[in-house]
């Protein structure tokens, strides 16, 4: 449905997005995470068309609509996006909103799509509301429904939550996708945020430093990041200091808490590692498992109450901190001694 390969875009010939292949399946969803100014909001008005990009391809279901042969205007691509303010026209209804981009069909054509959406969307009994008569979990859906209305193929929304409550974030997130996939919509989503990004998507997009870092399923950014960049930028974590010893045949990396085997199976990365070089492992909290009677003991340094969980940063004998996301009942103040058990699922080693 969406597949961009070689993108570059740039402005005043100073090149800011580099994305070497992203793809998207019919009804797939995808986000898009990365710190701000990384290109985020410039790669979807790239694929709408509202920027040229310097080189490289985009196409959709209905072709090709950029390479360096051909740009298709943005009108003519079946792009619909949803900007953050989700721009609905004050002075219109629900249902004038909706309609506005369903000018080419008839009267009765546009009212019956109207409907079809309004009801897809669950908002058929407000279709005569003014947008500020609206909660913002409802102007948005009648910003989605405007926007899927003349039939696009995918829909980009650039950064859909920033405008509502913290707190409903992450239902709302969660919402959208379900309506999304209800809708059969192939969408593409900017965000800030990373647990709106994994309640919602079927791939992330890790933009940074100019790229497109990693595009995979949030279980793959979170226990196979391509690079410490990825590993760094999602989820929680720390990096020990290893080195990598050669023992019989099979390799492990010794570190501070350690040694862990590296599997047989491993990347083709980790098989170049040699012996006595150093190396980084990732940690995440769900690697350390918190054990009173443990013989490895951590110093609590700080500890942040979450509800259900303490989240604790943890010294080790050589000063390297870890975390631990422990059950809040496991009650430990800073400067206690923390028994701890390293259990790594996913060895993840950065030379
Ligand atoms: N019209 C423009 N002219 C010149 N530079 C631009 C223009 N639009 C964006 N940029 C630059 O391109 C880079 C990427 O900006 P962009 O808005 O795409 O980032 P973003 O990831 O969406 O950021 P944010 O999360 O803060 O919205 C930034 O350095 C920005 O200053």
């Amino acid at each position: 449905m969406l597949a961009v390969r070689d993108l570059c875009i740039a402005y005043n010939n100073d090149p800011v997005l580099r994305v070497n292949e992203l793809h998207l399946k019919t009804g797939e969803i995808a986000c898009i995470l990365g710190p701000s100014g990384s290109g985020k909001s410039s790669f979807l008005h790239a694929l709408c068309g509202l920027h040229t990009p310097v080189s490289g391809c985009v196409e959709l279901k209905q072709g090709k609509v950029f390479d360096q042969q051909k740009n298709v205007a943005s009108a003519d691509r079946k792009i619909a996006m949803v900007f953050q303010d989700l721009s609905l026209f004050p002075h219109m209804t629900v249902q004038q909103n909706v309609a506005y981009g369903l000018h080419t069909l008839s009267k009765a054509e546009q009212a019956q799509r109207v409907s079809e959406v309004l009801s897809l969307v669950e908002l058929d009994s407000l279709a005569h509301r003014y947008p500020y008569e609206l909660s913002g979990g409802q102007q948005q859906r009648v910003a989605i429904a405007r926007a899927v209305a003349p039939q696009s193929e995918v829909l980009l929304m650039d950064e859909p939550f920033s405008s509502l409550d913290p707190s409903l974030r992450e239902q709302l997130a969660f919402d959208l996708r379900v309506l999304l996939k209800k809708l059969g919509i192939t969408a593409l989503i900017v965000t800030h945020d990373q647990q709106e990004a994994f309640a919602m998507a079927d791939k992330i997009a890790v933009f940074s430093e100019g790229v497109c870092q990693q595009w995979g399923s949030a279980y793959e950014l979170y226990h196979q990041p391509a690079n410490i960049e990825v590993a760094s930028f999602i989820g929680e974590g720390a990096f020990l200091q290893g080195k990598v010893v050669n023992n019989d045949g099979q390799k492990l990396v010794e570190t501070a808490l350690a040694r862990l085997a590296i599997p047989e199976s491993s990347s083709e990365k980790n098989e170049k590692l040699k012996h006595g070089q150093p190396v980084k492992v990732l940690v995440r909290p769900d690697d350390i498992l918190h054990r009173d009677h443990s013989e490895h003991k951590a110093i609590v340094v700080q500890r942040q109450f979450r509800g259900a969980h303490i989240m604790y940063t943890l010294a080790l004998a050589n000063s390297e901190e870890v975390l631990c996301l422990a059950p809040s009942h496991h009650d430990h103040q800073v400067g206690e001694a923390f028994g701890i058990q390293l259990d790594v699922q996913h060895m993840v080693v950065f030379s």
